[in-house]
């Protein structure tokens, strides 16, 4: 087991946000988790990350702790992409000797080999996402928490960077905890798909996804379909 969440609540001094939520992550599983805008997803991630406290309940993670990806890739935009990964590195202690080399072969991870000295403004969106993955992975941290990374991305370099990061994912098996708004994009990359309710979040719906689903397109289609019409529900409630 690697993330155990028990009942855990939480407000932020009005409503309840997020109401007794309990499940458990397996180590180098890919839980996918779902929900109408505004009904915690972030607050879920933030709170397994260790940035807000839970109101109520109780969340463990591995003593390692948890890398962090955003939508918006957060590069610091004075640095080249390089030097973006090499500061995770020595962050986390890695002797200045190594850096280098260790920044190179993440950059390589995510095909991004040759574009390490240009600084985040030149590259595509992308190429930046392409660029935080790499960091996220250089903090080397036992859970990835990813909120919405590839969102503002086109369809096409969307669906390219879900083979990259299934492709890092079954070479690590790091355990991957991914909000989206997309159902296509949670079926496509987990294993399980969480989805929750609105106001208060609570987990509303899970589903454990069929690998077999992923290469017949009929399946996937039918499944998508499903979850979609669950989501509905959950955000026609949600507009009363
Ligand atoms: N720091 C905060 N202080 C007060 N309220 C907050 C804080 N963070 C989030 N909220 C509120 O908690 C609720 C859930 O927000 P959260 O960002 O977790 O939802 P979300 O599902 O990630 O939304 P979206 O899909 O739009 O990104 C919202 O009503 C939001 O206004």
């Amino acid at each position: 087991m690697s993330i155990l969440i028990e009942k855990l609540s939480k407000d932020y001094g009005g409503a309840p946000v997020l109401s007794s939520i309990s499940t458990s992550i397996a180590q180098g599983e890919f839980v996918a988790v779902l929900g109408a805008s505004g009904c915690g997803k972030s607050t879920l991630l933030n709170i397994v990350a260790g940035l807000e406290p839970p109101t109520a309940g109780a969340v463990t993670v591995p003593a390692g702790g948890a890398a962090f990806m955003f939508q918006d890739a957060a590069l610091l935009p004075w640095l080249t992409a390089r030097a973006n990964i090499e500061l995770a590195l020595q962050l986390r202690g890695v002797p200045r000797a190594q850096r280098k080399d260790q920044a190179q072969q993440l950059l390589e991870l995510v095909h991004l080999g040759d574009a390490g000295s240009k600084r985040p403004h030149e590259l595509s969106g992308g190429m930046r996402q392409r660029a935080s993955l790499a960091r996220a992975l250089g903090q080397d941290k036992p859970v990835l928490l990813m909120d919405e990374p590839f969102a503002a991305l086109d369809a096409i370099t969307r669906d390219l960077l879900h083979e990259e990061l299934e492709r890092i994912w079954l070479a690590q098996r790091r355990t991957v905890l991914f909000v989206t708004h997309n159902v296509r994009e949670a079926v496509r990359l987990g294993q399980r798909v969480l989805l929750l309710s609105s106001r208060p979040g609570r987990l509303a719906a899970q589903w454990d996804i069929d690998p077999l689903v992923r290469t017949d397109p009929a399946a996937q289609a039918a499944l998508t379909q499903e979850i979609t019409q669950a989501l509905r529900e959950e955000i026609r409630h949600h507009a009363h």
